[in-house]
This record gives structure tokens, sequence and C-alpha cells, in this order.
């Protein structure tokens, strides 16, 4: 699977760290930065790119990663087409793909330990989406949105 990396540098060293863990695995890891540590740099550009590979590559993946991952999921689900979930543990991270077809996740670096990271990471790879109906529904009623600016209605009643 190729799967795209972002960070800052709250999430550099496990970046780094994933993206050896990954290639181990197979995957094929596709890093956009940061490439050196630098204590002042700001999310948003890395989680952009990041969500902006993942969508115009179809069925590649993406991690972006930060202190709390907070904003780098903001920053990332800004993308058109892009669906990320914040993912903070194994659980959040298999239902992000199995109702939400989200194709990044953000994490945070400091709030778990290398491990618990990387597993949250490795079980958000290895799920897949439900293809259930009224999952699709839902997601389509965000994509309608998106793409015309209209709300779904609210239900009447
Ligand atoms: O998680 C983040 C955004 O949601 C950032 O990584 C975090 O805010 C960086 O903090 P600082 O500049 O104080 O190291």
């Amino acid at each position: 699977m190729r799967v795209y990396l972002g960070a800052d540098h709250a999430g550099f060293q496990f970046k780094n760290e994933l993206a050896d863990h990954l290639r181990g695995l197979g995957h094929e890891v596709v890093d956009v930065g940061p490439h050196a540590y630098d204590a002042e740099d700001d999310y948003p550009a890395f989680c952009i790119e990041a969500a902006s590979r993942v969508v115009a590559d179809h069925g590649s993946v993406g991690v972006v990663i930060g202190g709390s991952g907070n904003g780098e999921q903001i920053a990332a689900n800004k993308v058109p087409g892009a669906r990320v979930a914040l993912a903070w543990s194994p659980e959040t991270a298999r239902l992000a793909r199995n109702h939400n077809n989200a194709q990044l996740i953000g994490v945070g670096a400091r709030m778990h330990t290398t491990q618990e990271a990387i597993e949250i990471v490795t079980t958000f790879l290895d799920a897949t989406f439900s293809d259930e109906q009224r999952h699709s529904r839902r997601i389509g009623l965000i994509a309608e949105y998106e793409s015309t600016g209209t709300p779904p209605p609210l239900p009447t009643g």
C-alpha cells in the first residue's frame, strides 16, 4: 500500500520511526516532510500536501502527525475529497476506515507511546470500508455538501 506521511516538529521523530516500520512491512512510504527537525515549523503545508497527494492517488492512504493530531486533521480535511479522521486508539482507527472510509488519519505523537501509535496506524492500514449502505449514504451527504455548498436538509419532525 502507498502511504503518504506528513508531520510537524512534534510528529517528526514518530514519522521517521513509522516510515521505517511501514517499509519493513512492505508498504511504499512517501514522506512529504518535514525532512529536517525545525522546532518552529508549521504543520499545515505538510498536512495539506499529504492529503492532496492521497486524494490524487486513488487507493493510497495517509497519516498526518503532530503533537495532538488535531490541527493536522483539520488542515488535511480542507483538501477537497479528503476524509481525515483523528485516530486515538486502534478502535477509532478501525472505524475511520470501516464506517467513514477515511483515506487519512491524524495521530498525536505526544498522546501515545511509539508502540501504541504504530498499532493505531497499522490497524488503520489493515481495516477496510464496510461498504454498508448507511455509511455510504452519509459519506455521500458530506461529499455533496462539499461540492455544492448546500447542506443536506434537516429532517422534519
Ligand atoms: O498538535 C499540533 C496541532 O494540533 C501541533 O503539533 C502542536 O500544536 C505543536 O505545538 P508546539 O508548537 O507548542 O510544539
